[in-house]
């Protein structure tokens, strides 16, 4: 049989490494959450040695229990902060309170004690699977429900020990002498407070990836995609609208004279100018379409689903949004106008992503040949919608 306290001795172990791997995990800062966790894990250390070392004495057990349940709602903190919203400060003390006050009352009542306590930690563990549940971020289905179950299975596992001891005539007996159930219990308690701890350092781990992901799919200035996302999704959405027969078209659009804007008012005001701008050309977009920042000032829009006269349409409205008002940046007005080249996939024959780009890079050539500040359209073909 194992007894509790071996077993508190590997989990205050256990905590102790997993404390270590958030605090190595966290080197480019502590955040989401991170510092609440880890407070968690050292608030619970603490109690679990009051446990282990404190035995049945009821002063110690009293803080012990306040510590535990002190963890409990620090964790809950820890997963609200990984959402971006907080739990208030007094909610730790009320459930300190909540559960030390009584349970200093019940002092001289072993069998009460053990089953208030088992009751009112169980059901914070509850509530921290509730929040778990209904966290806002983007977090993927096996880890959450790995949390989920953890808790729920952790406040099972109060509730059952509470029953038992409020039932058997000695309920302080299991502490040195446990029986298979509580042995039992005891184990299953150690793989809640490994599982609940390994799934958020998976959350962790899945925010981190994301952001890397994205990090390397997009263009950090504008916040567009960059090339080898497109080149990544163009072909398969150029081959899903061939199949579907479907239309598809490609803007390319190019600041004019974006070198003497660099050069008369500084790189810096030349990013700033490409940054907007990004978002002047993102506002006339939908959400299905894709804005990719193809070079220095070049941007190319991939349209699903729109046909070439279509795609014209939305060139003009972004050539019409960008020179209807100077930039404004940094008190200074910055007029910008920009060229659009438009090409749109051809029904007949099959035609590669190069072929396409290669036509919206002509219309753009003839757009800046003509004078800029114009949209030119090149052998739209017989679009389906046309
Ligand atoms: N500020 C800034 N400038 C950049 C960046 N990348 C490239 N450039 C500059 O952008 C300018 C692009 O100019 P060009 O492609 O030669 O053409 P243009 O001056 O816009 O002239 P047209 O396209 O013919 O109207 C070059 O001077 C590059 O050095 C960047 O990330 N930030």
């Amino acid at each position: 049989m194992i007894d509790l306290p071996t077993l508190l001795v590997a989990l205050a172990a256990t905590d102790m490494v997993l404390g270590a791997t958030l605090w190595i995990g966290a080197r480019r800062g502590v955040r989401d959450g991170m510092a609440q966790w880890f407070g968690a894990l050292g608030v619970r250390i603490v109690a679990v040695g009051l446990f282990a070392g404190g035995g049945t004495d009821p002063a110690t057990a009293i803080v012990a229990v306040a510590l535990l349940a002190l963890s409990m709602t620090l964790q809950a903190a820890a997963l609200l902060a990984f959402g971006a919203r907080s739990l208030p400060a007094w909610v730790h003390s009320a459930v300190l309170a909540g559960i030390g006050v009584p349970f200093a009352l019940l002092a001289g009542d072993p069998a009460a004690r053990v089953l208030f306590s088992g009751v009112v930690l169980g059901t914070v563990m509850l509530v921290v699977a509730g929040i778990t549940l209904q966290l806002r971020a983007p977090v993927s289905r096996p880890t959450r429900f790995l949390m989920i179950g953890a808790f729920v299975l952790g406040a099972a596992i109060f509730y059952l020990r509470a029953v038992a001891s409020a039932l058997a005539t000695d309920p302080l007996k299991g502490f040195v002498d446990p029986t298979a159930f509580q042995s039992l219990t005891l184990m299953l308690a150690y793989v809640v407070a490994l599982a609940t701890s390994c799934g958020f350092l998976l959350m962790q781990k899945e925010r981190a990836d994301a952001a890397a992901e994205r990090l390397a799919s997009m263009d950090p200035l504008t916040g567009a995609y960059n090339r080898r996302t497109f080149h990544e999704t163009a072909e398969r959405t150029l081959a899903l609208a061939r199949r579907a027969n479907q239309p598809l078209s490609i803007i390319l659009v190019d600041i004019d004279h974006f070198k003497r804007i660099n050069e008369r008012h500084g790189n810096r005001i030349g990013d700033e100018v490409l940054r907007i701008l990004a978002d002047v050309v993102r506002d006339q977009l939908r959400q299905e379409d894709l804005l990719v920042r193809f070079g220095a000032d070049e941007f190319c829009v991939m349209l699903p689903q729109v046909p070439g006269p279509g795609a014209v349409v939305v060139a003009g409205r972004i050539r019409k949004a960008v020179c209807a008002d100077p930039l404004r940046v940094d008190g200074r007005e910055i007029p910008v106008t920009v060229s659009a080249g438009v090409a749109a996939r051809l029904d007949e024959g099959p035609e590669s992503i190069d072929g396409l780009l290669g036509r919206a890079e002509q219309a753009l050539e003839l757009a800046k040949n003509r004078g800029r500040n114009r949209v030119v359209a090149l052998s739209l073909g017989r679009s389906v919608a046309a």
